[in-house]
């Protein structure tokens, strides 16, 4: 086991580039199934613990994968299994995503129940009405979910009750295959469902309206090969971002793109840092006093659930009493009885976290409780007085690539290293997203 030690007390200072979007790459994976013919070259792709975890499945359902630093190649043309196996689906919630695509290329799809994860239970109830609209029958049972195809998938109007990004992705894919028109209302908008349109319609899919709350998709005969970049991680660029401004530093942001950014450089702005929109990139530059504000979550383009917790790390740094209430997930707030351990005032009623900015933070032993959890938790530690020991780092490594290695060139004390057997012994068993 391995834990990240940060050293408080230094300013962030340079130029930091982000990778390929985690959560866009991920659906782009999923639709490569299908691709009956040709091969898929995605460029730009993070190297995470999700994406080896995606691959793997999509290896075990027979397709052929090859992995590189920033680069995935896969032929899904011998795709002979449509089992998803338990082991690679509980270690990610969000391979869900290949139901749609199994049950438009094969009819058929067996896949165990996701489950929730720490920050809530997740339901998938919108993924299966909006799958049975288009003519899937489920069975459920052993903690698997089963769905079985007729003849083909008919196009169908489905309206979401929700704008979830996960079900519209689902839908999306099984659609492209489907015979005739499907339309889903209420689609969610996020950067992410764009970059999966544009990647189904370079595939031979006809999609439109992607980014708007309706989107249109003509079902074609077959996909193809096709060679496709990935857009840059808005949620690893926003974390950065947040990182100049708690430190009050001062650095540029490459390939963040700040369209995907408004709500945060809104709040930014609000609080007093300088933020500079450029074609390549952001500036992010603060110093002195920033003031208290108030941030609610929500779909894009709200403020993004994903840097809920960043943003909890700047508020504490403050001058006054923020609100920071958190609509899309129930149970979003885990790290906030760790910044607690670090001298944080905090206060949790119902949905909203009351936060107490300008209050004298302090290293300790803390814990990543989820992936984005983590990255709030370095943040403090980035202000902290003293060291801050970060652990259940496989939820860190889920989403972001080479932390330690980005924020110690821009200027950080910060060092992962092995934990020692017998502090070991003490931590629990890892569990997983
Ligand atoms: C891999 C990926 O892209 N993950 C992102 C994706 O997750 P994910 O696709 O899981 O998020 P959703 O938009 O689906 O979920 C949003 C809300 O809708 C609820 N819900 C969702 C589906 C469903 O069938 N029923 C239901 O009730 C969820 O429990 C949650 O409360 O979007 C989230 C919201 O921006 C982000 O935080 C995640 O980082
Ligand atoms: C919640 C997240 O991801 P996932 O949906 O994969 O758990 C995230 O990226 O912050």
């Amino acid at each position: 086991m391995e834990k990240i030690i940060v050293q408080g007390g230094t300013r962030l200072k340079g130029r930091v580039k982000v990778h390929g979007a985690k959560n866009a790459v991920l659906p782009l994976i999923a639709a490569s199934i299908l691709a009956s013919r040709g091969t898929i070259q995605i460029l730009d792709v993070p190297l995470l613990e999700d994406v080896k975890t995606l691959s793997q499945l999509l290896e075990r359902l027979g397709i052929e994968t090859e992995l590189a630093t920033d680069s995935l190649t896969i032929n899904a043309e011998k795709l002979n299994v449509t089992e998803a196996p338990y082991d690679l689906v509980r270690k990610m919630r969000a391979s869900f995503i290949v139901m749609g695509p199994l049950l438009a290329r094969k009819k058929h799809a067996r896949i165990p129940m996701p489950g929730g994860c720490a920050i809530g239970t997740r339901p998938i109830d919108l993924h299966l009405k909006g799958l049975e609209a288009l003519g899937v029958r489920f069975e459920e049972g052993q903690g698997y979910i089963e769905g079985f195809v007729k003849d083909r998938l008919k196009g169908a109007k489905i309206y979401l009750d929700f704008p979830s990004v996960g079900a519209t992705q689902n839908i999306m894919m099984a659609a492209t295959l489907a015979e005739g028109r499907t339309v889903i209302e209420n689609a969610a908008t996020e950067p992410e469902i764009i970059d999966l349109a544009n990647f189904l319609n370079a595939m031979g899919a006809k999609v439109r309206g992607a980014g708007t709350d309706e989107i249109r998709i003509d079902g074609v005969d077959f996909m193809r090969g096709v060679e496709y970049t990935v857009i840059p991680d808005r949620i690893e660029a926003g974390t950065y971002m947040i990182g100049a401004a708690i430190t009050r530093g001062e650095v540029f942001v490459e390939g963040a793109i700040s369209d995907h950014l408004t709500p945060l450089i809104a709040k930014l702005r609000e609080m007093g840092a300088h933020v500079l929109e450029g074609e390549n990139g952001v500036l992010v530059r603060a110093e002195g006093e920033l003031q208290a504000t108030d941030v609610k979550t929500l779909p894009y383009p709200g403020f993004p659930t994903d840097l809920q917790s960043q943003m909890m790390a700047l508020l504490l740094t403050a001058k006054g009493t923020s609100l920071l209430t958190e609509t899309v997930f129930e149970n979003r707030f885990m790290h906030v009885e760790e910044m607690c351990r670090m001298g944080a005032k905090i206060k949790i009623d119902g949905r909203t976290s009351i936060i107490e900015g300008g209050k004298r933070l302090s290293g300790a032993q803390v814990k990543a409780t989820d992936l984005r959890a983590g990255a709030s938790l370095i943040l403090v530690g980035l202000v902290a007085e003293g060291d801050t020991e970060l652990t259940e780092l496989h939820h860190i490594d889920r989403g972001y690539v080479d932390i330690v290695g980005k924020l110690n060139a821009l200027g950080a004390s910060i060092e992962r290293v092995a934990v020692p057997d017998e502090e070991n012994k003490s931590v629990q068993e890892q569990s997983y997203a």
